[in-house]
């Protein structure tokens, strides 16, 4: 194997930077051409790929953001376009593609992979919701980024003796709730993964005033309802002086934690041995702090992420 490209897709998240630095490096240490694909999926097609140079990966570690730029491209779930990223590929004598992404964009390298096009998937996206790892680069740093904001509206909560509902992304998974929920002492944590008893909520905003805590901290995952909605819900049991917040943004963005940054270059390193070990087709993940490699069609035909909603449980012990 001689040249090998790596791009990222999807919603950015922290720590791609250090992926691509981590696949470029442990590529060029090897002796391999590295190339780049800018804008994800679309920057393929068109043949948007230029050879990496050491200097291109200075500084990107602690950088957030993908300075390959990424991009939603729905057209390469159609085979006449996703045959057209590979003669790009072909065309730049490419032999193996580092897929950085969320579930969709590894559903592109699955079908890349289909048409024999070797790739391989690393796990890059803030909503942790990927099967075959434990955790996704940018999870760590999009809690932090939440816990941070979550701290932050406690204190004003606590001061007005208010409650509030703060909605957190993640799609369609709770992850982001959890983490970030249980780490700032989140009175209710609302996921998609579990229903809900809006009664029971009001309940606990009651009781909480009856035994002296004026205020209350309700975390909602985006894939349950908007925070507005919520609230609308919530007043209808009482009135709490609420106030609903979306996070949004921001905790897509930031320098990546420390964690982030190891996770990143753990999985690119590990990216690069395989594929010169002759391997692809693969799904990379870690569990209990163990790197894997799946195969990827059976990781993403016949698995799914398990959100670990015994959180929940262990915030419902210890809330007030
Ligand atoms: N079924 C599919 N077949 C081929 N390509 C796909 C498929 N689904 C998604 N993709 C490609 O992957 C890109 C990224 O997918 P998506 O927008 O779902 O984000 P993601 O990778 O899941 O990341 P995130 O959820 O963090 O935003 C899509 O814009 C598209 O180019
Ligand atoms: O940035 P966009 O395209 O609005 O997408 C937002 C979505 O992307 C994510 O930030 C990452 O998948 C989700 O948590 C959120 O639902
Ligand atoms: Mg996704």
């Amino acid at each position: 194997m001689k040249r090998i490209a790596v791009l990222t897709s999807g919603g950015d998240s922290s720590g791609m930077n250090a992926a691509v630095r981590a696949v470029s490096r442990a590529g060029m240490s090897a002796g391999l051409e590295v190339y780049g694909i800018n804008y994800g999926y679309k920057g393929l097609v068109e043949g948007d790929i230029v050879q990496l140079e050491p200097l291109d990966l200075d500084g990107r570690i602690a950088s957030g953001g993908t300075f390959l730029h990424s991009a939603r491209f729905p057209e390469f779930a159609e085979e006449s376009v996703q045959l057209k990223g590979i003669e790009q590929l072909k065309r730049h004598g490419i032999e193996a593609l580092v897929v950085i992404g969320g579930d969709g964009s590894y559903h592109g390298a699955l079908k890349l992979t289909k048409h024999g096009f070797n790739s391989i998937g690393i796990p890059g996206t803030i909503d942790n919701d990927i099967p075959g790892t434990d955790f996704t680069i940018g999870f760590d740093t999009a809690v932090n980024c939440a816990t941070e904001a979550l701290d932050r509206i406690n204190d004003t909560a606590r001061s007005h003796q208010r409650t509030f509902i703060v909605e957190v992304m993640g799609r369609g998974a709770g992850d982001i709730a959890l983490w970030s929920g249980i780490a700032c002492g989140a009175d209710a944590i609302i996921i998609p993964e579990r229903d809900y008893d809006i009664q029971e909520i009001a309940d606990i905003i009651v009781r909480n005033k009856e035994h002296g805590k004026e205020h209350s901290l309700i975390v909602i995952a985006e894939g349950v309802m908007s925070a507005d909605d919520f609230k609308r819900q919530l007043d209808e049991h009482g009135d709490f002086d609420s106030r609903a917040i979306t996070l949004g943004h921001i905790q897509r963005g930031g320098r990546p934690t420390a964690k982030d940054r190891v996770l990143a270059s753990l999985f690119g390193d590990y990216a690069v041995k395989l594929l010169l070990e002759g391997k692809g087709g693969l799904a990379i993940g870690i569990h209990n702090n163990e790197l894997e490699a799946h195969d990827i069609i059976d990781t993403l035909e016949n698995h799914k992420h398990h959100t670990d909603v015994a959180l929940q449980d262990l915030n419902n012990r210890l809330r007030f």
